[in-house]
């Protein structure tokens, strides 16, 4: 990590540019409402909760970054939170590259969180900032699985797929968001590790191609990822559970 005293500030980069295509037809995910109010908006409360984080740049869709600035200025947040709007790319990789452009000099520490994960509670955040501020340069928060997991040839004309192995279950974990990072690794890994096809599906992984070491720190099961219909109807319940509990709005 930098040791220049001025690079202080945390931020998090949202990138919030996909469709949603598992999702199902609709407005591009990120803008879909969870109880009555756009999962952009509950993604990005969930890192302005945290005290450490005053700057969120929000990755909009390419030709939607004005509409999503409206949305922002629309709601409430932290009076301590700016917020920035950018415009995304065709993948997740490229959306989050643009938000890293988008950083000012002072932030020495970036999360980076799908907006597709709207409930994660903020003390999954403070853990993951937590650990980069002790000195790990990239950080992801995660759970053990609990399915069995084969890995196939996968058969692109949609036959039967051969299981070629069983990795040993303990040894694996599911990742999660917002994955932690010195801002200077992140940026390296973005301007040099190139992925093919769809890109990296997670910046972690891209870390992981510098030969840099990557920590885990304890995920949470509300910090799932709203990918399929299913998801949103856990989501709604999880939210209302909340509202309950805690007085969430
Ligand atoms: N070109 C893209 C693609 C994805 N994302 C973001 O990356 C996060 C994780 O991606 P995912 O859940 O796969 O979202 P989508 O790409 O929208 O989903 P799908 O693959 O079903 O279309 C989401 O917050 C999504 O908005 C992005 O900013 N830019
Ligand atoms: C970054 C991520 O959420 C970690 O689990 C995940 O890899 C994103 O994958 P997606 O296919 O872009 O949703």
């Amino acid at each position: 990590m930098s040791q220049d005293s001025r690079r202080l500030r945390t931020a998090a980069v949202i990138p919030a540019a996909g469709r949603g295509v598992r999702l199902g037809p609709g407005a591009p995910k990120a803008l879909r409402a969870l109880g009555g109010t756009p999962m952009l908006i509950h993604a990005v409360r969930a890192m302005a909760a945290s005290r450490a984080v005053s700057l969120v740049v929000v990755v909009a869709p390419p030709d939607g970054a004005p509409e999503v600035r409206a949305l922002l200025d629309g709601h409430t947040f932290p009076e301590r939170t700016e917020l920035l709007v950018v415009p995304g790319g065709d993948t997740r990789q490229q959306s989050v590259a643009l938000g890293l452009q988008a950083l000012p000099d002072d932030v020495d520490v970036v999360l980076v969180h799908d907006a597709a994960r709207p409930l994660v509670p903020v003390d999954t955040v403070d853990g993951v900032i937590a650990a980069v501020r002790a000195g790990a340069p990239a950080v992801v928060p995660a759970l053990p699985l609990a399915d069995t997991v084969k890995e196939v040839r996968p058969d692109p004309e949609g036959g039967q797929e051969p299981v070629v192995g069983t990795p040993e279950r303990a040894r694996l974990r599911a990742v999660q968001t917002p994955q932690g990072f010195d801002r200077d690794m992140l940026v390296k890994a973005h301007t040099t590790v190139t992925f093919d096809g769809e890109g990296a599906t997670d910046d972690a992984g891209m870390v992981e191609r510098l030969g840099a070491p990557v920590v885990v720190v304890p995920g949470h099961e509300e910090a799932f990822k709203v990918t399929r219909p299913l998801d949103l109807v856990l989501a709604e319940a999880v939210l209302a559970r909340r509202r309950v509990t805690d007085g969430y709005a």
